[in-house]
């Protein structure tokens, strides 16, 4: 019995894996329970009528209309069966109109009656792509504000700076510092000065968010935010705008000499970037003007 075509097509019947055999020209051979029903499930064109269809040519013709991965799936079979490589592995995006999925691919090949053949299954790994997404995003976000770190700030920047390089297009990067935060909290206590940032924070998203710009967590009281794509006059007049908002959220800070509300100082640096300059020199020219709006008394911006 435990040898039987029948006590073995239950078992591959009761994997959740989709699996399914093919020939070395491609030809479905054979397809478990799971595969059917996820294809009856996700309305694919081969279902019940799976036999004399060919796996590589419904994969070249998912190629064809843009899918990048069935492209990938292609080659890797082909690079089996030529036997170029002893298995290949894939892992693919496969998202339905509701859920986030995706899926790894495996093909390898066995021979028997003188001829080879090739499994391909599909085992789901969404699981593990949502907590490997999860652990991406808590390592790219500052603890306290959830705004981005100086660590995704960099990568932004350096992929933010390329862009524009390549459209010929200005990029602005502002260093922000918050005024006398050392008396705020003196005066208040570390947890309200943590409250502060965190509204600052949120006030930052509001004016970032094109998928060009970014607001970041610089360190301590001091955040940054970049504009591709934009010109000074444009980031000046969003700068006017922010340095009053972050007045109007009326953060008490008695003591400063500069207003009984929390305010703050800002370098703006705008760039056309081309062989001769980069990210770096934008940075230190924004902090040089953030030294200047200080010594200029604060709460105000300079460029
Ligand atoms: N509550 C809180 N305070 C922080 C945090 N990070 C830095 N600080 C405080 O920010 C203050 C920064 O002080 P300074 O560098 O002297 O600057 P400042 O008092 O803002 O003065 P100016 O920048 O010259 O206007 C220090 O008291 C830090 O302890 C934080 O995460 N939470």
């Amino acid at each position: 019995m435990e040898n039987s075509y029948e006590f073995l097509s239950l078992v591959l019947d009761s994997i959740t894996e989709h699996i399914v055999a093919i020939d070395e020209t491609g030809d479905i051979q054979f397809v478990n329970k799971s595969w059917l029903a996820f294809g009856n499930k996700n309305a694919c064109l081969i279902g019940e009528n799976w036999s004399g269809v060919n796996y590589i040519t419904e994969c070249e013709k998912a190629s064809a209309l843009g899918d990048e991965f069935a492209s990938h799936a292609v080659t890797g079979i082909l690079s089996v069966i030529h036997k170029r490589k002893n298995s290949f592995y894939l892992e693919y995006p496969c998202h339905s109109p509701d859920e986030k999925r995706w899926f790894m691919m495996r093909v390898s090949p066995f021979r028997t009656h003188g001829r080879n053949y090739f499994v391909i299954s599909h085992q789901n790994i969404t699981e593990r792509k949502l907590a490997e997404e999860e652990v991406e995003k808590l390592a790219s976000l500052d603890g306290l504000t959830q705004i981005a770190n100086r660590r995704a700030f960099d990568d932004f920047l350096k992929e933010e700076w390329l862009r524009c390089f390549r459209l010929k297009k200005t990029i602005c990067l502002a260093i922000l510092d918050l005024d006398h935060f050392k008396l705020l909290n003196d005066d208040y206590g570390h947890q309200y000065g943590d409250q502060c940032l965190i509204k600052v924070a949120e006030l930052l998203k509001e004016f970032t968010k094109r998928p060009s710009d970014i607001c970041a967590r610089y360190g301590g009281e001091e955040f940054v935010l970049v504009w591709g794509n934009l010109s000074i006059e444009q980031a000046s007049r969003l700068l006017q705008k922010l340095l009053k908002k972050i007045q109007d959220l009326k953060i008490s800070n008695k003591n400063s000499p500069v207003n009984q509300y929390l305010t703050a100082s800002i370098g703006l640096a705008v760039m056309l970037p081309n062989i001769e300059n980069d990210e770096f020199l934008l940075t230190n020219n924004a902090d040089k003007m953030l030294y200047k709006a200080k010594r200029a008394g604060r709460n105000r911006f300079e460029s």
